[in-house]
């Protein structure tokens, strides 16, 4: 197969990844192919030393030879030096390390100085707070980092990015210059970047995108079919789900038709690729959740994102009843059996149901954050003035 050329970037930059695995490491040779001058942190050393000495990482996308360009460091963490030095940090660590990582990143940033683009590939919420990256963002950096922070999110499986399959992904942030300068850094012949003002929404169809996977796994793995799980009922349901949770949160419904939102949940809940498919499916044949994901190698954020939603839930007082079904599967004692006994018995309901108010958690949220509501969608603003406090 030919493979697409890399188009040389306006401007070479420096970029510093935080976190060796899947994703960090296939965007690090994302980057390198076109001459941007990457590091790579690893707080495992044998990645590090498998990174620089044979170009190869042992642990993730083990197949792939990565370019010689790139640089590995660890297993310390990044000193001033080389935080102060980069143009771009990109933070491609799981969500519940997402917080240690940021104050570490804080405290060794010169403050007086212009701070580094702040990318994040991250798709979760942590459990501890039921916070979004945005919010992790603003408690540990401050408000003027979350308001230009951006989030690259969409259906983008690390495995194929590097074998160069074309993939579509969108770019949030609440400063469009900024989407657009971490846009024009990833933006390749194989890799398009569609900008998108929406980082709530988009945070949010990405952690619950993995919750859903999850379910479908399980459907798989239970032997159920087409009509039952992907490309139609589940699917669509976890779509209507999501969208209830996000706009719940203010963000736009259109959102959730985007390549973050149906983009991503459709990539991840039909393909074996996905772990978080993986794992509902082996819970669906009736594996143990421990064992599960001692053998896995590799993070299923929506394991804990599950744990986290359930709580969201009941603040918000929004109905996600294939959430909560994966919720009481992982962590409640029900079997999958149960779950699915549970979810085909439930009264029929009206299809097109979004809910008509901002809630009081998310407009604490925004005050925060200071999120205006016209600031994230017509509709949200709009609705926020018709509907009940
Ligand atoms: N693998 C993929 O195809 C994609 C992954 N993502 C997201 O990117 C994030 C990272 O995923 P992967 O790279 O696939 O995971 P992974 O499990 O392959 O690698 C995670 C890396 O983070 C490190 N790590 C874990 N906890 C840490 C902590 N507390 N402090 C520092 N380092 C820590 C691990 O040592 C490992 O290097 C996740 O949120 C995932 O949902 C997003 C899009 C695609
Ligand atoms: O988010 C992903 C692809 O877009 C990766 O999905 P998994 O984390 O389920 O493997």
């Amino acid at each position: 197969m030919d493979l697409p050329q890399g188009v040389p970037p306006a401007q070479l930059l420096k970029v510093l990844i935080l976190g060796a695995g899947n994703f960090g490491s296939c965007l690090a040779d994302h980057l390198a192919e076109v001459d941007h001058t990457v590091y790579i942190w690893s707080r495992e050393a044998d990645v590090v030393e498998g990174l620089n000495k044979t170009h190869r990482n042992p642990k993730y996308l083990t197949d792939h030879t990565f370019l010689q360009s790139i640089t590995a460091i660890g297993p310390e963490f990044p000193d001033a030096e080389i935080l102060n030095h980069v143009d771009v940090i990109l933070f491609a660590i799981p969500t519940q390390g997402l917080r240690e990582t940021l104050v570490k990143v804080r405290a060794g940033l010169n403050s007086k100085e212009q701070l580094p683009l702040f990318i994040f590939v991250n798709k979760g919420i942590e459990v501890e707070t039921q916070e979004l990256p945005l919010e992790i963002i603003a408690d540990t950096c401050g408000v003027d980092v979350a308001r230009v922070a951006t989030f690259v999110s969409g259906p983008s499986f690390a495995k194929e990015i590097v074998r160069r399959q074309p993939t579509t992904v969108s770019v949030a942030s609440l400063s469009p210059e900024h989407a657009q300068r971490t846009s024009d850094l990833f933006h390749q012949p194989w890799f398009r970047c569609y900008t998108n003002p929406d980082p709530v929404g988009v945070e949010l169809a990405g952690a619950l995108k993995n919750v859903y996977a999850i379910a479908s796994g399980i459907a798989d793995g239970m032997g159920y079919e087409n009509n039952t799980r992907a490309d139609t009922g589940l699917i669509t349901r976890s779509l209507a789900e999501m969208t209830r949770v996000g706009t719940s949160y203010g963000a736009s419904p259109l959102t959730f038709l985007s390549l973050a939102g149906v983009g991503d949940l459709f990539l991840t809940c039909s393909s074996t690729t996905s772990r978080n498919f993986t794992v509902g499916r082996r819970l669906g044949q009736g594996e143990d959740l421990d064992y599960i994901i001692k053998t896995l190698g590799s993070v299923a954020e929506g394991v804990t994102t599950s744990k986290a939603l359930h709580i969201i839930l009941e603040k918000l007082e929004v109905k996600a009843p294939i959430a909560e079904g994966v919720y009481a599967v992982l962590y409640g004692g029900r079997s999958a059996k149960e779950m699915a006994g549970e979810l085909m018995s439930l009264p029929p309901l009206s299809e097109i149901d979004l809910p008509v108010h901002i809630s009081k958690p998310v407009r604490a949220l925004m005050k925060k954050l200071g999120i205006k509501e016209g600031d994230l969608s017509p509709r949200a603003s709009v609705l926020s003035t018709i509907g009940p406090d």
